[in-house]
């Protein structure tokens, strides 16, 4: 976090993205998120979201407007702040992105070990998210000896034990059947209440009409509804 007062963590100003092949995936977006928002992404294919997620991480630049992500502005920074940028964010993809020849330890440790933790700071810091999403007893598993919601809980694990502000995450549940979706969802719960920002792109009607959290709908890379406490919108 670059300042630690910073009330808005994203801050999108008139941010287009048009790919080099001329698609339109992002047009004239204008939103914020503040601090400790819980924020839904819902879309139909295509729509843009994980342009808009890639734009957060800057793993790829806007064509035109103005971003701020966690008090770095994305646009100007120069690449060796990239590494401080991504440091202040914890990502969770559909697809877990666990380190297949590392333990669970291992997998969330590395994210601390990245960044020179100091060693008895990580072995506190691991066990104690291992707490978190239950999986302490699992510690010394490989990722193919667990299943797929125990390995999303150890990528939410890597991705909290840095203590970021924000927490993006793209389709979480979209390889889990409604239940452990569920336990997923319990977990990104407690970790906002704590105060972390999360926003999450999803197709998970049943989640965003239970929890009714704000709701970001793109369509064709324009924000077409915000509503502070909404449902999915779209018939599935
Ligand atoms: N690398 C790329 N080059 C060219 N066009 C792209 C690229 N990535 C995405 N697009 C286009 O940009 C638009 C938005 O794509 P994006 O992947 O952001 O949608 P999405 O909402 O995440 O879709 P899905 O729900 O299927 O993942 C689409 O028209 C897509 O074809």
């Amino acid at each position: 976090m670059k300042s630690p007062t910073e009330i808005n963590v994203i801050k999108m100003k008139s941010i287009s993205k048009v790919y080099d092949n001329g698609a339109v995936a992002l047009d004239n977006v204008d939103i914020t998120i503040r601090r400790g928002e819980f924020v839904f992404i819902v879309g139909s294919s295509g729509a843009g979201k994980s342009t808009f997620v890639k734009l957060l991480l800057r793993e790829i630049m806007p064509t035109s407007g103005h971003l701020l992500v966690n008090g770095y502005n994305v646009k100007k920074m120069p690449n060796r702040e990239i590494p401080y940028l991504r440091r202040s964010l914890g990502v969770i993809f559909q697809d877990y992105r666990l380190l297949p020849n590392k333990t669970v330890y291992e997998n969330v440790a590395f994210a601390m070990r990245v960044i020179e933790s100091p060693r008895r700071l990580i072995l506190r810091s691991v066990n104690s998210v291992l707490d978190v999403v239950g999986l302490r007893d699992k510690y010394k598993c490989f990722p193919s000896q667990l299943s797929g919601g125990e390995q999303q809980r150890v990528a939410i694990a890597r991705a909290i034990v840095n203590n970021p502000a924000l927490i993006i995450a793209d389709e979480p549940t979209g390889n889990l059947d409604p239940e452990t979706s569920w336990e997923i969802m319990d977990i990104f719960q407690r970790i906002n209440a704590a105060g972390t920002t999360i926003v999450m792109a999803t197709h998970d009607k049943m989640i965003v009409d239970t929890m009714q959290k704000r709701v970001l709908a793109i369509e064709d890379g324009r924000i077409v509804r915000d509503e502070a406490s909404g449902g999915y919108g779209y018939e599935v």
